[in-house]
C-alpha cells in the first residue's frame, strides 16, 4: 500500500435510529500515516460514526474498508483484532490495580482490557518490559507502581492512551482526548498525541479548534450526519458553510 492510499475508507455509509438517520451517506476517507480530525456540533453524528468504525454498532447500509477488507458488521473484537484500538471518553480504569497492571493486562488481551481481567494479574508478568516502554511513551514510568486510582484527570487519560498503543494498533480512535482538561494537560496531550501518532493513523473526535488545529492533517465537519466540508485546518475553519454550522456554538 503506497503512503496516500486510504487506510479507512467508508461508503455511504449510514445509521438510522427507528427512524432517525444519525449518519447519513458518509463517504469518509483516511489516508495512511495521517492524523485526520471529525468535528461538528453536538449531534452531529460523531460518536455515532466512531461506534459504526470500531463495530460497536452496525450499520444500516453502505460499507466499511479498513486495510482493503469490508469490515461492515464485524464484531467489535474482531475489528481491534485487526488493528483498530480505541481510546475512550469514558474513563475505564480500575482503581486498585497499578498502571503497570493495567498495561500488562491490554498486553495479555487481544482485544484490549475488556476480557479475561478476571486472571490472575501474575500470570502476565512477562509482559512487564513491554508495559514499562508504553508507560516511558506517555510520561507515566515514575509511575508505574501506582494504582490508577491515585492518577489525576490528565495522567488517566495517558494511561488510556497507552492502554489503546498496547495493539500496536494500525489506526487509532480517540473520542475527545482533551475532554474536561484544563489548558496546560491539553498541551500535554497536544505533544503525546503527535508523538504516539509518528508512523501511524489516528483519527479523533474534538471539540477544542487548538486541539484540531495542532494535530489534524485533515479535518472532516460533519452537521446533521452528513459531511458538510473537509480539507486542511485552515481551508476548512474559513468555509462559509462551516462558520455558520459552528454559529451558536462556543467555537464559531
Ligand atoms: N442509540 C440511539 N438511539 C436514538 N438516537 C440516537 C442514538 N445514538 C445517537 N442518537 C442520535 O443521533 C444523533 C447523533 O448523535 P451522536 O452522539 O453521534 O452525535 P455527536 O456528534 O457525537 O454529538 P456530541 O458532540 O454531543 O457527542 C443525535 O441526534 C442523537 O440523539
Amino acid at each position: 500500500m503506497s503512503a496516500s492510499a486510504a487506510l479507512l475508507e467508508t461508503h455511504d455509509l449510514t445509521r438510522d435510529f427507528r427512524g432517525f438517520t444519525a449518519v447519513s451517506k458518509v463517504n469518509l476517507s483516511v489516508a495512511e500515516g495521517t492524523v485526520h480530525a471529525l468535528v461538528g456540533p453536538n449531534g452531529a453524528g460523531k460518536t455515532t460514526l466512531f461506534n459504526l468504525l470500531t463495530g460497536f454498532l452496525r450499520p444500516t447500509s453502505g460499507q466499511i474498508l479498513f486495510d482493503g477488507r469490508d469490515i461492515s458488521g464485524l464484531p467489535p473484537e474482531k475489528i481491534a483484532h485487526l488493528g483498530v484500538a480505541r481510546s475512550f471518553q469514558i474513563t475505564s480504569l480500575f482503581d486498585q490495580l497499578s498502571l503497570r497492571e493495567h498495561l500488562e493486562l491490554a498486553l495479555a488481551s487481544p482485544t484490549g482490557l475488556t476480557t479475561r481481567f478476571w486472571q490472575s494479574v501474575k500470570r502476565f508478568g512477562r509482559f512487564r518490559d513491554r508495559s514499562m516502554e508504553l508507560l516511558d511513551r506517555v510520561g507515566l514510568a515514575d509511575r508505574a507502581s501506582v494504582p490508577a486510582g491515585a492518577l489525576a484527570y490528565g495522567q488517566k487519560r495517558a494511561l488510556e492512551l497507552a492502554i489503546a498503543m498496547a495493539l500496536d494498533p494500525k489506526l487509532l480512535l480517540l473520542d475527545e482526548p482533551t475532554a474536561g482538561m484544563g489548558i496546560e494537560d491539553v498541551d500535554r496531550t497536544i505533544e503525546l498525541v503527535k508523538r504516539i501518532a509518528a508512523g501511524r493513523t489516528v483519527v479523533f473526535v474534538d471539540h477544542n479548534m487548538h486541539v484540531v488545529g495542532s494535530l489534524a492533517d485533515r479535518v472532516t465537519v460533519l452537521q446533521a450526519g452528513q459531511i458538510l466540508a473537509e480539507g486542511p485546518y485552515d481551508e476548512v475553519r474559513a468555509d462559509p458553510r462551516v462558520v455558520t454550522a459552528y454559529l451558536g456554538e462556543s467555537h464559531a
